[in-house]
């Protein structure tokens, strides 16, 4: 058995729209880092830390047949600063000011991790530019409430779409898991996607877009 520890319902999503079948756990750990951490070692620490508190719940609940945990992170880069999830409104239109019209990066932290203590953390870099925002389309965003449980203040399936001009890398990865590199990672641990043909009855709308 997979077992997905997030609270992210995008994560649950991208997975299942893949053709994973997989357990869900909560994985409650503090997200904060030593002074000074750099973000790719930052979102690997917290990728692991998920994978870790995942694989403690799934043995508290008396889970068994594991093949492994999974636990990621995702964090947005802005030059050398780490934006996580805005902390109130204020904040996340702070931080879409400070993105508008610039390059950042999108780091997601991947982790796998199973009962015998095999452990593989990898972190998948996505770039992506933004517009010039107004400070209109800014306050009209954040006061739709979506930009407040996501890295960065914002969800590229989303209404963030129409700031984006470019993107490099994993679409995926933006929205918290790469399925390209993950799908291939877990094949590698003998995990197949068993329910491919469930894919594509959305009518053209993914379902993680459709959870924004
Ligand atoms: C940049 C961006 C982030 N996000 C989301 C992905 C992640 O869910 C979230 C970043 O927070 P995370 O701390 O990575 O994840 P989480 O708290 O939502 O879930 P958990 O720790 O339980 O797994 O931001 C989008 O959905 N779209 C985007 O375009």
């Amino acid at each position: 058995m997979l077992v997905l520890a997030s609270t992210s319902p995008r994560r649950a999503m991208l997975l299942q729209e893949a053709g994973f079948l997989f357990e869900t756990v909560k994985s409650i750990v503090s997200e904060t880092l030593p002074v000074g951490m750099l973000p790719k070692p930052g979102v690997r620490e917290l990728a692991e830390r998920k994978a870790r508190a995942g694989l403690k719940q799934w043995l508290e609940l008396g889970g068994n047949s594991l093949d492994a945990v999974l636990g990621a992170d995702t964090m947005v880069v802005l030059d050398t600063r780490i934006l996580g999830k805005p902390a109130n409104p204020q904040e996340a239109e702070e931080m879409l000011h400070d993105l508008s019209g610039r390059n950042h990066a999108v780091l997601t932290g991947v982790a796998l991790l199973n009962g015998l203590g095999k452990l593989k953390i990898e972190v998948i870099e996505t770039s992506v530019v933004f517009r010039p925002i107004s400070t209109e389309e800014i306050k009209d965003y954040v006061s739709s409430g979506e930009p407040m449980d996501k890295a960065g203040a914002y969800g590229i399936q989303g209404g963030a779409k129409k700031f984006v001009t470019a993107i490099e890398g994993s679409l995926t990865n933006v929205i918290g898991l790469p399925m390209e590199y993950l799908t291939e990672q877990l094949k590698a641990w003998g995990i197949e996607q068993i329910n491919i043909a469930s894919r594509g009855v959305n009518h053209g709308v993914s379902a993680s877009e459709r959870f924004t």
